[in-house]
């Protein structure tokens, strides 16, 4: 045997007609093979020099699709895609005072939680995304339930001054988050986090608990923050400061924050981000369809602030599409800014992969195709004729694409989704208990 013969085994050899890596920046790679040993990315590199550096148990041709990470779906409620469609056309504070806490109250419970985070987790995963952070009811059923079908979460407990579903006030909810944070805080796939609601619902002395929760064990903070000019005005009013300065005085503003929507935004609460580190969320759906304001994303960017993108819950959205967010996300950020190279096809995939992982702390192994990172990947089919022609699969990504092209994808190097079709979710069954939760949601709303 001579040297030149001596191949490294491998697990999976994907064989693609593009990969956009996400770094290094801007790059798209043509006839590249993604190697892949046990759950992490052996190699990246191009077919002709695979084939003479690697053996791989399977192989899995893609001739026609774009390979890249799996994306990142940085803010959602997931439980709520039982509520998708239930009332629309209302501004937050409408939607959510007359229509969703009522709802919350009746229907919330474990069963409810784990049906709906299971149909969330369906629709993510068929559409690409392959981590999502979650901030809902039951954590522990949540984090139960994403374990279980393979897909990584951050998962935040909620944290309200008022009772819920899920506990009777700040004492209980701190306890249980406790719990929640031991029991997963080790685990590779569950992120346990905290979840502050917004300014208007957590008053000062649970929040100073929270940061001190988080300083001990580390624990990630993500917070509703400036989602409506309602929001700002009535703080402004009540405490004469913006809920950003109150925020960052309580000491919550740091790298381990992340704050989501941020719309509304003046100087000085950018001055405040960028100084502290923390990161932003962008929703552009949600904060459209609720009317809520604009995220001014390129000014962000330019200051040097982490953007990470999420959908929001179906419930405001209503579809947890990540790639049908990043067309709306580059959109809104070219007319806000004045800019039509505002928010580039390649900043945009950025925004929902390696700015995800940077807000999770995890760029270290999430958020793009580079050695030695975990394996969580996807693939696009652009055969379709509605992707034709190919001259920058980018853009096709951003700006022609929707999240049903996505027709494979892996994660910690285990199939997720074959040719379209769900690995670990029996869609059929999972169908009739959503069916069934129509049936009750809809009987009493007649009532
Ligand atoms: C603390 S559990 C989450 C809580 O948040 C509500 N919610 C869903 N979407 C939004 C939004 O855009 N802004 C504020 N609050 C939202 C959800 O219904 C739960 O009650
Ligand atoms: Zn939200």
């Amino acid at each position: 045997m001579t040297a030149d013969t001596i191949t490294t085994a491998a697990d999976i050899r994907i064989n693609a007609r593009w990969v956009i890596p996400i770094e290094p920046a801007d790059t798209v790679l043509e006839n590249h093979a993604i190697i892949i040993r046990g759950s992490r990315i052996l190699a990246v590199i191009p077919q002709d020099q695979a084939n003479h550096e690697f053996h791989a148990r399977e192989a899995v041709d893609l001739p026609d699709h774009v390979v890249m990470p799996g994306l990142i779906n940085m803010h959602g409620h997931a439980a709520m895609s039982l509520f998708r469609g239930l009332a629309d056309d209302l501004p937050l504070m409408t939607w959510l005072n007359d229509h969703i806490w009522p709802a919350e109250q009746k229907f919330i419970s474990e069963q409810f939680i784990a049906d709906g985070t299971q149909l969330a987790m369906a629709e993510m995963l068929r559409t690409g995304t392959t981590t999502f952070s979650d901030m809902y009811f039951f954590p522990e059923i949540v984090a139960q339930a994403a374990h279980d079908a393979g897909m990584r979460a951050q998962v935040c407990f909620p944290l309200l001054d008022f009772p819920t579903a899920w506990g009777s006030g700040p004492e209980e909810y701190f306890r249980k988050g406790a719990d929640l944070i031991e029991t997963w805080e080790t685990d590779e796939f569950i992120m346990p986090a905290i979840g502050p609601h917004a300014p208007y619902t957590v008053s000062d002395g649970p929040l100073a608990t929270a940061l001190a929760l988080s300083r001990e064990t580390g624990a990630r903070i993500q917070m509703h923050l400036h989602e409506t000019a309602f929001e700002v005005d009535e703080a402004v009013k009540t405490s004469e400061k913006r809920p950003t300065q109150r925020i960052d005085e309580i000491g919550l503003l740091g790298p381990d924050t992340q704050c989501v929507h941020m719309t509304q935004l003046d100087d000085t609460d950018i001055d405040r981000v960028a100084t502290s580190g923390a990161h932003v969320v962008h929703c552009p759906e949600s904060n459209l369809k609720l009317a809520s304001g604009l995220c001014p994303v390129q000014r962000l960017i330019d200051r040097g602030i982490n953007v990470a993108i999420g959908t929001d819950g179906a419930a405001s959205n209503n579809d947890l599409d990540l790639f049908g967010e990043l067309r709306s996300a580059a959109m809104i950020a070219k007319v806000t800014a004045q800019d039509a190279a505002a928010l580039s096809a390649h900043q945009a995939l950025a925004m929902a992969t390696i700015n995800g992982a940077r807000a999770l702390g995890r760029e270290h192994d999430l958020g793009s195709l580079v050695p030695g990172k975990l394996a969580d990947l996807i693939a696009i089919d652009l055969s379709d004729p509605f992707l034709q022609p190919v001259y920058d699969p980018a853009s096709h990504l951003v700006y022609s694409n929707h999240g049903r092209a996505v027709s494979h994808s892996w994660i910690h190097g285990v199939p997720q989704l074959q040719d379209g079709k769900l690995t670990r979710i029996d869609v059929a069954d999972l169908t009739l208990r959503v069916n069934a939760w129509r049936e009750r949601i809809r009987q009493s709303e007649t009532r």
